[in-house]
Parts: structure tokens; sequence; C-alpha cells
């Protein structure tokens, strides 16, 4: 589904969306020159196929983290999907179909419903309150429910200036509620004027965090943690340092800082730095089988895919998701095959102008 086909979703989303919604979905911070340097980047990125290899079974599914995974593409934490669908993470998570997820710590399904919903492995993506016992109990909530990962979001020290959301006065309405929070913290917004998110960010995350957080994310928990929001190669050796079990290099689709530099351009450094220790994946602006097919050969091991799975959440709910994820495989499957790529490990920077 990509180019054309992704915007004409794009825009069934967007009738069906109000338009505060859609803008929180869509927007960015500040000038959003990050939302579009990151789709950009990938598409500059051109390829040297290689001829009259055997691809009759072209195998595009991954290694990560002890776990098989039918494809690279994972399904990114995006928060509320109630705004889009009443069904909301439960559908997405039907969608995705055997492929890995990633809910937000900000879902409006509980993790434990996300993880029934689910046919295939679910990450519980956190972030840090100010109360850690907050963080610490919904830990123990991902491990109940079966959760296989926790992601460490660690690029909102504080809110990005997102200036739709102040301009709509973006806030949950009452009947939707945070769902994962119950009996620990208010499940709404504060009242106010602006962005309820970013006044709820304010008043509930930590911005005093700081590497000391992996380490104590990990003594709480057996699980493998890994850290979302890299943008310096010099943070991806340190997050080896910390006890990351693998990175994700992020600028969280251009929400936080604008300017910061395309995810693209940043992987192979990343890559390099982290000289195998961990798995290293990679979002932001991903949209075509093409572009997972370019971070793959960059040396990201997996990709998550964000605005996309929500605008087939929107448009179509279950089938809708999965429509987008499932286009997503077929176009990474030719891709590989087309550069001469039998497996998805096959591909390197050899398949990539220099
Ligand atoms: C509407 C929306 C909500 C998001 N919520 C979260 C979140 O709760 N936690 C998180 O770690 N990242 C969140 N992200 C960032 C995504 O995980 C991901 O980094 C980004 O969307 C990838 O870029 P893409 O949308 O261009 O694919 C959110 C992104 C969007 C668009
Ligand atoms: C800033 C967060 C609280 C939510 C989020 O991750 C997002 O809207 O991008």
């Amino acid at each position: 589904m990509a180019g054309g086909e992704l915007d004409a979703l794009e825009a069934r989303a967007r009738e069906r969306l109000p338009r505060s919604v859609y803008d929180y979905y869509a927007g960015g911070a500040d000038d959003e020159v990050t939302v579009a340097a990151n789709r950009d980047a990938w598409g500059e990125i051109t390829f040297r196929p290689r001829v009259l290899v055997d691809v009759s079974a072209a195998d595009p599914s991954v290694e990560l983290l002890g776990t098989r995974l039918p494809s690279p593409v994972i399904v990114a934490p995006t928060a509320f999907h109630k705004l889009a669908h009443p069904d909301g993470e439960a559908a997405t998570a039907r969608g995705a179909a055997g492929r890995l997820m990633v809910s937000s710590s900000l879902s409006t399904v509980a993790i434990d419903q996300v993880v029934a919903a689910a046919s295939g492995p679910v990450w519980l993506q956190l972030y840090v309150f100010r109360d850690r016992g907050i963080s610490e109990a919904l830990v123990r909530r991902a491990e109940a429910a079966g959760c296989t990962g926790l992601v460490l979001t660690v690029d909102v020290p504080v809110a990005g200036n997102r200036r739709r959301d102040d301009h709509n006065g973006f806030a949950l309405p009452d009947s939707i509620e945070m769902a994962n929070f119950t009996g620990l913290l208010q499940s709404g917004m504060p009242d106010g004027g602006g962005s309820g998110l970013v006044r709820y960010v304010g008043a509930q995350f930590d911005a005093s965090l700081d590497w000391s957080a992996v380490s104590w994310l990990k003594s709480v928990t057996r699980l493998p943690v890994i850290v979302k929001g890299i943008q310096h190669p010099d943070d991806g050796r340190r997050a080896v340092d910390a006890g990351a079990d693998a990175v994700v290099v992020s600028n969280h689709g251009g929400r936080q800082l604008d300017g910061a530099e395309p995810t693209a351009w940043l992987l192979p450094d990343v890559v390099g730095a982290v000289e195998g220790r961990m798995p290293v994946l990679v979002d932001g602006g991903l949209r075509s089988g093409g572009d997972v097919a370019r971070a793959l050969a960059l040396g990201a091991r997996a990709i998550l895919v964000g605005r996309p799975v929500l605008w087939g959440l929107a448009a179509g709910g279950e089938d809708g998701v999965r429509g987008v994820l499932d286009d997503l495989d077929a176009e990474f499957v030719r891709t590989m095959s087309l550069l001469g790529c039998r497996t998805a490990v096959e591909l390197g920077p050899d398949v990539l102008t220099p």
C-alpha cells in the first residue's frame, strides 16, 4: 500500500475522524519538518539489485530476542485507539494477525485484554511516571498479561509542542479512559486550556529520568527491555552499557523535537555504534515494503509503523489494520525478491547505492 493508496486510506480515515483526533494522529511538533523529513528520507535511498538468484521461497521472517516473527513489520505503540474505533486496541491486536504489537501505556483497552485479543506477541510500552510505583504496577500488569517485552520510551521528558493539539484543545472525552491505570491514577486528563495531553505529561511524567531508569527497569523485571527513542550513536552505545536488550532508533514520528534528523539518516550510525551487541529497530515515516527493505539493508532487525495502522483502524477497524500490514508484507516480499534476497537477513548495504 505504498504512496497513493496509503494516502487514499489516510483521506478515508480523515473523513471519518473528528478534526481534533485526525490532527492528533497526523500531527507533529512545531512546523512538522521532521514528520515530513522522516518519510522523504527513506524515498531517497536507491537500490542496486542482484539478479539470477532463486527467490521462489523468499522468507520475510526475522528472529528478534529469541522469537521468530513472521514479518519485520511491528505495530508501533500509539496512544488512544478508541478515538479511532470503538474496539480500540483490541481491534488493532486482532488486525496485527500474528505480528508483534507494541501496546502503548496510554491505551484505551487494558493490556491484559490487548494480549487476549492478539494472536502474536505483545510488548508493553512504558512511560516512567513521577510516581515510580505506577510504572512498576504497569510492569506487573504486563507480566501477568503475558507480554514478552517492555519498551521504555525515552524521548518524552517533556511533551513536544504540538500546535494542532493546542489549537484544538485536544483531550480525551469522558467516555474513553486510559485503561491501564484503573486503581492507580486518574484515567483522564486534567482540565484547562490548550492540549490536555501536554497538561497530562507535565503532571505525570518524570522529567528527571536519566540512564539509571534502564537499570531500574532491568532490576524490577526479567522481561527484555527495549529502549525506544535513541537519536545519537553515543546513546546507542550507552543503551548497551546500561543493559538494554534492544533499541529503537526513533524521533517519535516527528512529534517531539522538530528539526530532529530523519531516522533513515541516523540508523546506520547507531547500527555502527552498537557493533552487533543488540538488535537495532527503527521507526518514523516507513510507508512501503520498499522502505522496510531499505531499513533492513541499513542494519535494522525490524521496523515499527505508527500512523498507517491508525488510518487502517479508523477507516476499516480490524480488517483495515490487517490490510495495511498485509500490504506492507507483500510489498516487502516482492522487494526482497527483486533485490535477489531469499531471506530478510540477506538484506545488507550491498543492495543499496553506496
Ligand atoms: C498518534 C500517535 C500516538 C503515539 N503514542 C505513542 C505512545 O503512546 N508511546 C510511544 O512510545 N510512542 C508513541 N508514538 C510514536 C510511535 O510509536 C512511533 O514512534 C511513530 O509514530 C513512528 O512514526 P510513523 O507514525 O511515521 O510510522 C505515537 C505516535 C502517534 C502518531
Ligand atoms: C506524548 C505522549 C504522552 C503521547 C504520545 O506518545 C504521542 O502522542 O506521541
